[in-house]
C-alpha cells in the first residue's frame, strides 16, 4: 500500500471531513493520531476503527487545536507512540460569527499553531523526515462567501498562510510539501450553522442567498473530498497547490503572480 508504515496527525477528526481524511489514510496503509475535542465521538470512531483495522493502527487523543498545552502534548504522544511523523491534516474548523474571535482562534490560530508544532517533528532542518502538511481551506478562502465574513477571512488567512509556508519551506529545505484543499459545501454538521442565528448572528437574514449558492454549487459527499486529499498527500510534484473540490470534479486553483 502506498503509505504503508507512514504516521499521520489529523485534527477535527471525530466526524466529517476529518473522519473521513482518517479513514482513507488507513485505507491506504498509514497510521493515524485522531485528534479532536469532540471526546465521545472520537473514542466511539477510534473503536470502530480498532474493529476494521486493529488496535495499533489509530489513537484518539482530545485536543483542543486553540491550546498550545495540549496541541504540543498530543503530537508528542504520537511521535512515542508511532516513532515518527509524516502526514499532517489541519482541518479542525467551525463556523460562528457572533463569537468571532473563537473563529479566528480555532480556524486560522489552530492551524498555524498545528503547522508550527509539526515542524518540529518534520522539519529536515531539525532532525525530522520531511513529509507533507495538507491545510483544510474552503471555496470561501478563495472568494466571499456572504453569510460568514469572519470564517471568509479565516479561510483566506489559511490560504495565504499555507503558500507561504510552502515557498519558505521550498527556500529554505525543510523538505515537507505544504497543500491546500478547498472544497465547495459539504454534507457534513458544519452546514447546520445556516439554520442557526446563534452562530450567524448579524448575518442570519442571508440565509437565503446561501442556500441559493448551495443549489448553484451542490453538495459534495465527504468521499470526493477525500479522494482529492489522498491526490495531495500522494502527488509528490504537488507544492503549494490548491486544489478546490468541486460538483464538476476538483480542480487546482490559479493564484495572480504579484511577487
Ligand atoms: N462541510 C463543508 O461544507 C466544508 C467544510 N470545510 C472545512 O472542513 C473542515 C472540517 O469541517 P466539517 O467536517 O465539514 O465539519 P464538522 O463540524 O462535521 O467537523 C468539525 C470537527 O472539528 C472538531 N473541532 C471543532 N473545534 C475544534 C477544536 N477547537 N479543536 C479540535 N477539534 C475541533 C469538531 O469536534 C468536529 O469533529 C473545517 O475546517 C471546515 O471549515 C471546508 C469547505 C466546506
Ligand atoms: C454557511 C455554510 C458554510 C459551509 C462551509 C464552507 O466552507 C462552504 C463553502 C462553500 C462555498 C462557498 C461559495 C462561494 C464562494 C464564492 C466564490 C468562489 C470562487 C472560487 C474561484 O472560482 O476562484
Amino acid at each position: 500500500m502506498a503509505l504503508e508504515g507512514k504516521v499521520a496527525v489529523v485534527t477535527g477528526a471525530a466526524q466529517g471531513l476529518g473522519k473521513g481524511f482518517s479513514e482513507i489514510l488507513l485505507k491506504n496503509g498509514a497510521k493515524v493520531a485522531l485528534l479532536d475535542v469532540a471526546e465521545v465521538a472520537g473514542k466511539s470512531l477510534k473503536e470502530s476503527l480498532d474493529e476494521q483495522y486493529g488496535p495499533d493502527r489509530t489513537l484518539f487523543i482530545p485536543c483542543d487545536v486553540q491550546s498550545q498545552q495540549q496541541f504540543k502534548a498530543a503530537i508528542q504522544k504520537t511521535v512515542e507512540t508511532f516513532g515518527q511523523l509524516d502526514i499532517f491534516c489541519n482541518n479542525a474548523g467551525i463556523i460562528n460569527e457572533v463569537d468571532w474571535e473563537k473563529a479566528v482562534s480555532v480556524n486560522l490560530m489552530g492551524v498555524v499553531r498545528g503547522t508550527y508544532l509539526a515542524l518540529e517533528h518534520m522539519n529536515k532542518l531539525s532532525g525530522g523526515q520531511g513529509g507533507v502538511i495538507v491545510n483544510i481551506a474552503s471555496i470561501a478562502g478563495l472568494g466571499p462567501l456572504l453569510s460568514v465574513p469572519v470564517y471568509t477571512a479565516t479561510k483566506h488567512g489559511v490560504v495565504g498562510f499555507t503558500r507561504a509556508m510552502a515557498d519558505a519551506s521550498k527556500e529554505s529545505g525543510y523538505g515537507i510539501r505544504f497543500n491546500l484543499i478547498c472544497p465547495t459545501f459539504v454534507q457534513t454538521d458544519i452546514l447546520n450553522a445556516l439554520q442557526s442565528p446563534a452562530i450567524l448572528g448579524q448575518f442570519s437574514n442571508l440565509e437565503d442567498s446561501t442556500k441559493k449558492l448551495m443549489e448553484q454549487h451542490g453538495i459534495l459527499d465527504v468521499s470526493q473530498v477525500t479522494e482529492a486529499f489522498l491526490q495531495l498527500v500522494l502527488d509528490e510534484t504537488k507544492d503549494g497547490a490548491a486544489l478546490m473540490v468541486l460538483s464538476k470534479g476538483s480542480q487546482y486553483s490559479t493564484f495572480p503572480s504579484i511577487i
